[in-house]
Order: C-alpha cells, then sequence, then structure tokens
C-alpha cells in the first residue's frame, strides 16, 4: 500500500496534536498528515511536535468543523481532494446542572461535536465512495456508549456521534469503507483543564442548592480524582489510534483505556439498564466506601496489566 493521506481535525492541543504528530513521526513513513486547526495561531505546539516532519510529512492547514467553506477550501486545497483516512478529532466538553447552562451552549457544543462530524463526513464520503477505498476515524468516548451524571449535554453528543457512525458504517462498508469510533475514557488535555476552569466559574445560581452542592462538593472533587488516577495521555490514545488506522480490520469501536472497562461492560450486562444505574448511584452517593474500594481494585488492575 503506498503512502496514505490522513487529514486530522483539531490539531492544536491534546489527542488530536499527538495523533497527527504519531502518524507524521511513523518510521515506515506511511503516512501524508494534513493536521488542521481553526486557527492558525495556534501552530506552535504542533509545529513543535511535529518536529523534523514540518513540510515534509505533515502539513498544517486551517479548518474550522463549524464551517462548511472552510471544511470545502481545505479538502479542495489537497491533490485529487484526496483523504485516505478522515481522523475527526475536534470536540469539545461541558460539565455542570443542566438548568444552569443555556440553549445557546449546547447548540454550539453540538455544533462541533456532532454536526461538526456530519459535516466533514459530507465532504469527503462521496469521493471515498468513487476510490471504493476509505477509512473515518472518529473522537467518540465512552460518553458515547454510557451517560455520566453532569454530563447530559456532552454525551448525548456523543451518543449522536455513535448513532450517526454506526448506521453509516453498513452503508460504508458497501464501498469497502471503514469506520472506526475510537472511545476514550478520561484523558489530560485541553480538554480536561476548560471544563474544570468553567465549571469554577460557574453560575449555580439556577439550580436548587443540593444540585449545586452535589455537583460542587460530589462530582467535581471525584470526576477529578478520576482523571488523576485513570487518566490516559493523549500519546497513549495517538498510540491507540494508529493502531487501529493501520489494523488489516479495522473494529467499528475501540475503548482506550481497559481500566475503565468494567464501567462501560456494565451497560452491556444488563440490558433494563438498572445495574449501571444501580452501580453509579452507589458509587457517587455512597461514594466513602463503594467508590473508593472501586477505586482500590482499579488500582490494583492497573497495576497488573499496566496502565493502557
Ligand atoms: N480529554 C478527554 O478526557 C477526552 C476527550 N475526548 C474527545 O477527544 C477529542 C479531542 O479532545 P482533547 O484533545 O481531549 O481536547 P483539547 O481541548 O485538547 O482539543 C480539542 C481540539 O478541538 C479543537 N476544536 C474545537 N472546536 C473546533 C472547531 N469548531 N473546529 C476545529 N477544531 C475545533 C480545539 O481547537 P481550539 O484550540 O481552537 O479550541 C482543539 O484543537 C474531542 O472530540 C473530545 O470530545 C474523548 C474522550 C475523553
Ligand atoms: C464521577 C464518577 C466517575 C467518573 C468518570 C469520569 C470523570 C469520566 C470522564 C470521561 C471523559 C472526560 C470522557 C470524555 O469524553 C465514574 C468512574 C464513572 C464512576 C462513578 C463516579
Amino acid at each position: 500500500m503506498g503512502t496514505r493521506r490522513v487529514l486530522v481535525t483539531g490539531c492544536s492541543s491534546g489527542i488530536g496534536l499527538a495523533v497527527a504528530a504519531r502518524l507524521a513521526k511513523d518510521e515506515f513513513k506511511r503516512f501524508k498528515v494534513v493536521a488542521t486547526m481553526r486557527d492558525l495561531g495556534k501552530r506552535g505546539p504542533l509545529e513543535q511536535a511535529a518536529g523534523d516532519s514540518l513540510n515534509k510529512t505533515l502539513e498544517i492547514k486551517q479548518l474550522d468543523a463549524c464551517c462548511e467553506d472552510s471544511i470545502r477550501e481545505c479538502v479542495n486545497s489537497l491533490p485529487d481532494r484526496r483523504v485516505d483516512i478522515l481522523v475527526n478529532n475536534a470536540g469539545t466538553g461541558m460539565i455542570g446542572p443542566l438548568e444552569c447552562q443555556s440553549i445557546v451552549d449546547m447548540k454550539e457544543l453540538f455544533d462541533t461535536n456532532f454536526f461538526g462530524l456530519a459535516r466533514l463526513v459530507k465532504e469527503v464520503l462521496p469521493d471515498m465512495k468513487r476510490r471504493k477505498s476509505g477509512h473515518i476515524v472518529v473522537m467518540s468516548s465512552v460518553m458515547g456508549i454510557q451517560g455520566l451524571l453532569f454530563n447530559d449535554v456532552y454525551s448525548a453528543s456523543k451518543f449522536a456521534v455513535e448513532g450517526f457512525c454506526e448506521s453509516l458504517a453498513v452503508q460504508a462498508l458497501k464501498f469497502n469503507i471503514k469506520t472506526t469510533l475510537v472511545e476514550p475514557g478520561p484523558v489530560v488535555t485541553e480538554f480536561e483543564r476548560k471544563v474544570y476552569e468553567d465549571a469554577e466559574k460557574m453560575d449555580l445560581s439556577g439550580t436548587d442548592e443540593e444540585t449545586a452542592k452535589i455537583f460542587r462538593e460530589v462530582y467535581l472533587p471525584y470526576s477529578r480524582k478520576v482523571f488523576a488516577s485513570l487518566g490516559q495521555t493523549p500519546e497513549e490514545v495517538a498510540e491507540q489510534t494508529v493502531e487501529v488506522i493501520t489494523a488489516k480490520q479495522p473494529p467499528l469501536r475501540h475503548q482506550t483505556n481497559r481500566l475503565y472497562m468494567p464501567m462501560t461492560a456494565l451497560k452491556h450486562a444488563d440490558p433494563t439498564g438498572r445495574l449501571p444505574l444501580d452501580t453509579f448511584y452507589k458509587m457517587i452517593f455512597k461514594h466513602d466506601s463503594v467508590f473508593n474500594a472501586t477505586l482500590g481494585v482499579l488500582r490494583m488492575l492497573q497495576k497488573r496489566v499496566g496502565k493502557k
């Protein structure tokens, strides 16, 4: 197989940056990376991470996932408009009590996380179909499989992403186009910094005192603990994304964090939904005993399997 052109979105930081740099530095030089970001003023960290590969196996282009014209302009600028692999990574987070979040902000989140994907796929799919080859790789989340309290809107956006890809994958396969949803658990990136910074500043006067207290005193500290104990690096997620891209038969879904898998497995273990609901309830509201015990078990597992 010759060199494959990979278009990655959201490369100014985090997972997108790590994926673009990792692909560009591939020891077998299998990829030509088109690393995109909406604000080229933020290209510094990627240029640094790309090192010698910059302007050789990696080029940086402007692309805003919320703007069809910018997507078209970027794809039109590529020889034959050819994108062999799309890594749809651009996305943002949002946490907090629903009553404190505006519909405008929710729509903005969906505009990036869901409609951004729809715009990108609409742009590259027809050419992939004509060529009868391609791979659509999408940065979803464990929250695309399973909701988490105070992540209602973010989780909904990732469920939308999952439904979209699962539906499209069947038709795509008919044209020899592969689809993969990469599903990371917590990853230590700007994403984490931004959501917690927003949460600290959040005006909680729109909700009742009990909910505000649960968010501030239970959810925030515990979820931060989860990031600290289970959080992966963007490089770990990038490594697994490359494995998915180079697999002979790429999976439809790939969870990157083995330590988070017991959580997502609950969903499939009980179709009534009671098991994950009751377990999460206990972990959160009876956290002193159950939550700490769970973290203890996960840490033990972590030592055994290595942090993956
Ligand atoms: N971090 C985590 O815990 C997890 C993250 N994910 C998913 O991984 C993906 C990457 O997130 P992560 O690397 O962690 O977070 P970062 O905040 O570090 O990176 C997000 C990237 O998306 C870009 N972006 C946001 N909006 C747009 C847009 N409209 N057009 C183009 N680019 C845009 C950001 O650009 P800019 O700098 O301009 O804002 C940035 O480059 C997201 O889809 C996220 O949902 C999934 C599971 C866990
Ligand atoms: C609070 C809490 C949890 C937190 C999970 C977190 C914080 C997951 C974050 C995932 C992210 C950030 C995905 C991004 O797409 C658990 C472990 C489910 C157990 C129940 C209590």
